[in-house]
């Protein structure tokens, strides 16, 4: 099993990912520049957080045209894994690969905060570790974090059980407080039709060690690699 972090001008956390999954998960993993187009090596690819481009224009529409964002397509499109956290859910977002738009947050301001996330589908390669309903505190990092999408697709999200993760307080509801930045129905992440892409605001690579706060962002990362090993089996 290998992992693949891409690495853009103005990613961030790409060495927080790399480490979680050398250290925690055990995985190889390698560094992949935006201008590789090879993914043959890969199964599964962690868009991770930051500034791609400094956010110009809008975070990850410049990123979206990066020549690795093509082979991500192609990529997605075989079924194998894509995670983007935060300016990673900017770029699926942009790219198309997920619906709808990160705008900026409710207050205009950038928040940088633990927050409470409540699972809200545990039947995904990426969640099944996780109880259905279980809350996660989860460190958030963004201006540009209030998910927005329109009626028809919010339906076909909720119907198609792809919200995985809507902000909540510490006991799992939803209240007038418990949505830092606005993002429409409360979603923190969802995945694509065929569960192999997710996209989340929340940082779980930050949240995997006791000692930075939190460790519950490693059952994500080990959900994903447990599916990847099973599938190699089978
Ligand atoms: N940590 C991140 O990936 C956040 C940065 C992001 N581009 C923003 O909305 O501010």
């Amino acid at each position: 099993m290998k992992f693949g972090v891409i690495v853009f001008p103005g990613s961030n956390c790409d060495h927080d990912a790399y480490h979680v999954v050398s250290k925690h998960v055990g995985q190889p993993v390698d560094f992949i520049w935006h201008r590789e187009t090879d993914l043959s090596a890969y199964d599964a690819i962690i868009i991770p957080g930051g500034f791609s481009y400094g956010d110009y224009l809008r975070a990850g529409a410049l990123a979206r045209f990066s020549p690795v964002m093509q082979s991500v397509r192609k990529f997605a499109a075989h079924g194998r894994f894509v995670l983007g956290i935060c300016n990673g859910f900017q770029i699926l977002c942009e790219a198309g690969l997920l619906p709808g738009a990160l705008m900026r947050n409710r207050d205009l301001h950038f928040i940088c905060r633990h927050v409470h996330v409540r699972v809200e589908n545990s039947d995904t390669p990426f969640t099944h570790m996780l109880k259905q309903g279980a809350v996660l505190r989860l460190p958030i990092a963004h201006a540009e974090g209030n998910y927005f999408c329109d009626d028809a697709t919010l339906d076909e999200l909720e119907r198609e059980g792809r919200i995985i993760f809507r902000y909540c307080d510490e006991r799992g509801r939803l209240t007038d407080t418990s949505n830092p930045n606005g993002s429409r129905a409360s979603i923190a992440g969802i995945c694509n039709r065929g569960r192999n892409v997710l996209g989340m605001m929340p940082h779980p690579e930050r949240a995997c060690e006791d000692l930075l706060g939190s460790s519950d962002g490693s059952a994500i990362f080990n959900s994903l690699a447990t599916t990847i090993a099973k599938m190699a089996e089978s």
